[in-house]
């Protein structure tokens, strides 16, 4: 008996006897080692907390798994999986096209990687506009299939009614003014709003609207950011800003514009922390040349097989095709 199975498995774990593959299929659930990412929940609770001692909020958009396990693993508190993923994932040119069942199937996947943080939805254009009672189901939908614990919806005024009947029910909503790049048609394109003392005050009123309707926090995209540190001050809720400068309660930017894995445009307000594609373009073109040199795959990539089974498999080869060249060949090489 090897000496694995007589010291207890808790022992053995922290010796490391056991490699980290083998620990995924320990068998009784308190065996499981600590996950060293593993970090406090974020919950509404901490979310307020952070407001009242003013401590900045961070979020940061997800849209698959590991973008997901990526925003938990970097200690981020609030991940969201926003129908910008119809752009930067999906490739169309607005946010406009993604269906709720497209948007639910990257919210159950973000859910399966990030788990500390509090986890957001965008409901999609077209899901929740039109009245109250569809944009409850909607808002139930994510929650009890796409496993968020809150949706997030664009609108001010205009969308209190709704934001009250999905809060109501007892699922937390985001409200999002001032750029909604859903309605983008009808604001002429990605513009930068409240750039005039009526939209300033019309911006006001729309946040003042969504809080008092119950929003646990509003975001402020493309606005000025004296505009921005206003609204703010004026809320009792916090504010995470996108475009909207430093006077806000939290930022929120786009995964794939913050890491540099998108091509289409960049907006004055984002800031690449780190070039994924351009590494992600390196490794793949040197694979590509490696499989042209025959420099992939090594040895060290592929499989054995015991001498004595190659050397049956080929000398049967060579007895049943008696001119296999081929098998004869290798059947003596390998037999000699
Ligand atoms: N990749 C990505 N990043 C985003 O931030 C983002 C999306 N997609 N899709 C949904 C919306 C659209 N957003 C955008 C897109 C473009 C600009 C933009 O190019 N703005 C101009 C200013 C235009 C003006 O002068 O009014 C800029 O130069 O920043 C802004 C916000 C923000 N959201
Ligand atoms: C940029 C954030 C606020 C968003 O709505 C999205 O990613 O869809
Ligand atoms: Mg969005």
């Amino acid at each position: 008996m090897s000496i694995r199975y007589t010291i207890p498995l808790r022992t053995a774990l922290r010796a490391s006897l056991i490699t980290p593959s083998q620990r995924l299929y320990s068998a009784r659930p308190q065996d499981k080692p600590a996950d060293p990412f593993q970090r406090p929940k974020v919950t509404i609770r901490t979310i307020r907390r952070m407001a009242k001692q003013k401590e900045p909020i961070s979020m940061m958009t997800a849209q698959d798994y590991p973008s997901g396990l990526m925003v938990d693993r970097a200690g981020i508190d609030t991940c969201l999986v926003g129908d910008s993923l119809a752009m930067v994932t999906l490739g169309h040119d607005t946010t406009n096209p993604v269906t709720v069942d497209e948007m639910i199937h990257h919210c159950k996947a973000v859910a399966r990687g990030c788990k500390a943080p509090f986890l957001i939805g965008d409901l999609p254009f077209g899901s929740y506009e039109s009245n109250p009672e569809d944009a409850v189901k909607v808002a139930l939908r994510f929650v009890k299939e796409g496993n968020v614990e809150a949706v997030k919806l664009e609108g001010g005024k205009e969308m209190a009614e709704t934001v009250r009947r999905i809060t109501t029910v007892g699922i937390p909503v985001l409200a999002h003014v001032g750029l909604t790049p859903q309605r983008q048609a009808s604001l002429g394109g990605f513009r930068v709003q409240a750039k005039t003392a009526k939209q300033a005050r019309a911006l006001l009123e729309d946040a003042l609207a969504v809080q008092e309707a119950g929003a646990f926090a509003v975001v402020l995209e493309a606005v000025p950011e004296e505009i921005a540190s206003y609204v703010t001050q004026q809320l009792t809720i916090p504010t995470i800003g996108i475009g909207a400068g430093n006077g806000c309660s939290g930022q929120v930017l786009v995964q794939n514009d913050a890491l540099g894995m998108f091509d289409r445009f960049v907006p004055k307000f984002t800031k690449q922390y780190a070039n994924i594609g351009q590494i992600m373009v390196d490794g793949l073109k040197k694979y590509h040349e490696e499989v042209k040199s025959r420099a992939f795959p090594a040895k060290e990539n592929t499989y054995p097989i015991n001498e004595a089974e190659l050397a049956r498999f080929f000398e049967q080869q060579a007895a049943e095709k008696k001119n296999d060249e081929e098998s004869v060949k290798v059947a003596k090489a390998v037999t000699a």
